[in-house]
């Protein structure tokens, strides 16, 4: 095969992969409104008995070819940092707010807009809800700083309620490096009053071992350099 050839299969590849992300994306869009709608929903019962019924046919297909536990999602690139189901950014997922990350000035900020499918108190976000969008807003932190970890514990306290259908604005930062120990802290304020911190949070995230790193996530990683490979 000669380069040009070669060139045009590599981009055939990348225009096919891309495709792939967009679709993952726009499900995952379609999935979120399904879920904010069915959670505030008060349409007659006969509706819902019937969106149940079409909503397990359309699930159906999805399910005829389904990746198993320690395989990752052929659109995700592990090691480039990309992933499409991750439950709090993943573009792709139905549970996703999706939280969007990104770096001003050495200091991490996402934004997101939480539905009714996050209250806990009426009116406001679950404080699970809170505490997952900052878990992953610290862990962002930590692992730009070029010290990735695994969460070993989370410090949270709710200053005020987080209130539902208001753009949020979070931060984090890293506040200490000690040998495997990173420590960030971070925030949660409306995107109107950032200055008003709802909720805090300080996590401390360690840095695994290689043998840690092998026993913990060997078999997704053998996978998937067979899948790169094959
Ligand atoms: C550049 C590209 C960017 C791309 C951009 C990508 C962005 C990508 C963002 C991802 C963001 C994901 C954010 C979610 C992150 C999770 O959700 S991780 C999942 C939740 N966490 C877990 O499941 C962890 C479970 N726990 C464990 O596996 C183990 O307990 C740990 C945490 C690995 C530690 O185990 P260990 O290494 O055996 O611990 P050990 O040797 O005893 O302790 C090591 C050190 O850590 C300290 N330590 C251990 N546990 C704790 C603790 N709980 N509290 C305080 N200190 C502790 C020890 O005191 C010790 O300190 P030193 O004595 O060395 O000073």
């Amino acid at each position: 095969m000669s380069d040009i050839d070669n060139g045009r299969r590599l981009r055939a590849v990348d225009d096919g992969l891309l495709r792939r992300r967009e679709a993952i994306a726009d499900l995952g869009d379609a999935l979120r409104l399904l879920i904010e709608n069915a959670t505030a929903t008060e349409a007659p019962t006969e509706e819902l008995i019937r969106a149940a019924e079409r909503i397990r046919r359309a699930a159906a297909p999805l399910g005829e070819r389904v990746r198993g536990r320690f395989e990752s999602a052929a659109a995700d690139d592990l090691l480039g940092g990309v992933r499409l189901y991750n439950p709090v950014t993943g573009a792709g997922s139905a549970f996703a707010p999706p939280l969007e990350i990104s770096r001003e000035d050495g200091l991490a900020v996402g934004t997101c807009t939480l539905g009714l499918a996050f209250e806990g108190p009426p009116s406001y976000a679950h404080g699970g809800v809170s505490a997952m969008l900052l878990d992953q807003m610290l862990g962002y932190a930590v692992s730009v700083s070029g010290h990735p970890g695994m969460t070993g514990r989370l410090d949270t306290a709710y200053r005020r309620p987080v209130p539902l259908h208001t753009p949020l604005r979070l931060t984090a930062e890293v506040a200490a490096i000690e040998g495997r120990r990173v420590t960030a802290t971070g925030t949660i304020a409306t995107a109107d009053e950032p200055g008003e911190v709802l909720v805090e949070a300080t996590g401390v995230f360690v840095a695994l071992r290689a043998e840690q790193a092998q026993r913990l996530f060997g078999p997704v990683i053998g996978r998937n350099r067979e899948s790169r490979a094959g």
